[in-house]
């Protein structure tokens, strides 16, 4: 074990999170709106949804979420709101704006008429634009021939349906913010707007990045922070080995960890990221997707020095355990059917946000996975989630939390595990 760690900060008020479980104080959550009115049978697949939500009622759904978090004593930041007031400062204007002008489509004469178009906006008008998109039909001052041939059914910009799962477009390990590099086309923009918002807007002053949007493919919900000192990520087609790599190396490297365990996740749609087959719900406990717990794999990455040492693949909980300094990560025991365990998976049974350890927000459609959890003692607080499951996510994947009661520091565990 790597004993040449820096303590993480772990001051009272320190922001960010060094596990899963700690109380969760503040959270950032994106409340659904006008994006998801795009969503069409046409272009739900493309936008990375399996239905079209009854936006309404979704965004019920997520009222109901942000208010079981807030009667927990959690802060709620809304993504919106934040970016609304960061966009009053004209250098993250001005950085949102050229995330939106890159894209090849345009062509130059579409690209100076949007420019202008978008220079000219409001600060809360620019955020909804640039969150909702801008149809072909609402931009009467396209030009140019890229807006001649597009159809009336496409995007001058295209909306961003996902910005509700904000666990993936940013992420905190230790004090640290990584801002993520999502490798779908659907999702690319939104950390253009994270970056802005950690980077410009007040309350995030000083806060320093471990990871940025131009590095190699990372997905926040394949980041779990097993417990302090000790990252898993998931690999696979969201985070490529490299981004899991190129993390590894940023967060040992600033101390931040003394072990990543990289997890290679089956790439399928109901297993994109680590965070749809195991969540924590304590702090040595997980509640996994019985597959996933037969078969899971990790891969611990640690430094000797200025050398990235990569392990040889072992049992996931094995190898959990181990970096933890614990003698078992255990499973909650959901005992469920394979099938029941699989339509319960796909709806997001083992997608939980923990507030504490012991305490989880779960979606109320998982009733087996729920009944099994309050049965080994884990309080559930359940939501309702059936048009906010369509784009493929649950309590974890819809929430980033900044700020956690920290459960120890890096320097506490490589010196506990050393003796
Ligand atoms: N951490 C997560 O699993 N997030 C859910 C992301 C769902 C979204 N529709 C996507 O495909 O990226």
């Amino acid at each position: 074990m790597n004993t040449q760690i820096a303590a993480v900060v772990a001051g009272p008020g320190a922001k960010g999170a060094d596990s899963e479980v700690g109380r969760l104080r503040t959270v950032m959550l994106h409340r659904p709106g006008a994006e998801l009115k795009r969503l069409t049978p046409r272009n739900n697949d493309a936008l990375l949804f399996d239905g079209i939500p009854w936006v309404g009622r979704a965004q019920e759904e997520h009222d109901v979420f942000a208010q079981t978090l807030r009667d927990h004593g959690v802060e709620v930041l809304y993504l919106s709101e934040l970016l609304g007031e960061t966009l009053t400062i004209a250098d993250a204007r001005l950085e949102c704006i050229e995330a939106v002008l890159t894209d090849p489509r345009l062509g130059d004469t579409l690209r100076d008429v949007l420019r202008s178009h978008l220079e000219g906006l409001h600060p809360e008008d620019l955020a909804h634009t640039l969150v909702a998109g801008l149809a072909h039909d609402e931009f009467t001052e396209g030009r140019g021939l890229g807006y001649a041939l597009m159809k009336r059914s496409e995007f001058v910009i295209d909306p961003l349906p996902n910005l509700v799962f904000t666990r993936d477009s940013s992420v905190w390990v230790g004090d640290r913010v990584a801002i993520s590099s999502l490798a779908m086309q659907a999702r690319m923009r939104e950390t253009s707007l994270t970056a802005a918002i950690y980077q410009h807007h007040p309350r995030f002053a000083g806060v320093r990045t471990v990871y940025s949007s131009r590095l190699e493919r990372l997905e926040g919900g394949d980041v779990l922070l097993l417990g302090p000192g000790v990252v898993a990520v998931g690999t696979g087609e969201r985070t490529t080995p490299a981004g899991a790599e190129r993390l590894a190396r940023n967060v040992l490297g600033e101390g931040l960890a003394t072990t990543v365990l990289a997890v290679p996740v089956a790439q399928d749609r109901a297993t994109m990221h680590l965070d749809t087959v195991c969540t924590m719900v304590d702090t040595d406990a997980v509640v996994m997707y019985p597959s996933a717990a037969e078969t899971l794999e990790a891969i611990s990455l640690r430094m000797n020095g200025d050398e990235l040492v990569v392990g040889t693949p072992a049992p996931f909980l094995e190898a959990a355990a181990e970096a933890m300094g614990i003698p078992e990560l255990r499973i909650i025991d959901t005992g469920l059917d394979p099938v029941t365990a699989e339509r319960e998976q796909w709806d997001d049974g083992n997608n939980t946000l923990a507030i504490g350890p012991r305490l989880a927000v779960a979606y109320e459609r998982n009733i087996e996975t729920n009944t099994r959890l309050e049965m080994a003692g884990i309080e559930v607080l359940p939501i309702p989630g059936s048009e906010l499951g369509t784009g493929r996510g649950g309590p974890r994947c819809m929430s980033c939390p900044v700020e956690r009661d920290f459960l120890g520091s890096a320097k506490e565990v490589a010196t506990a595990n050393d003796v």
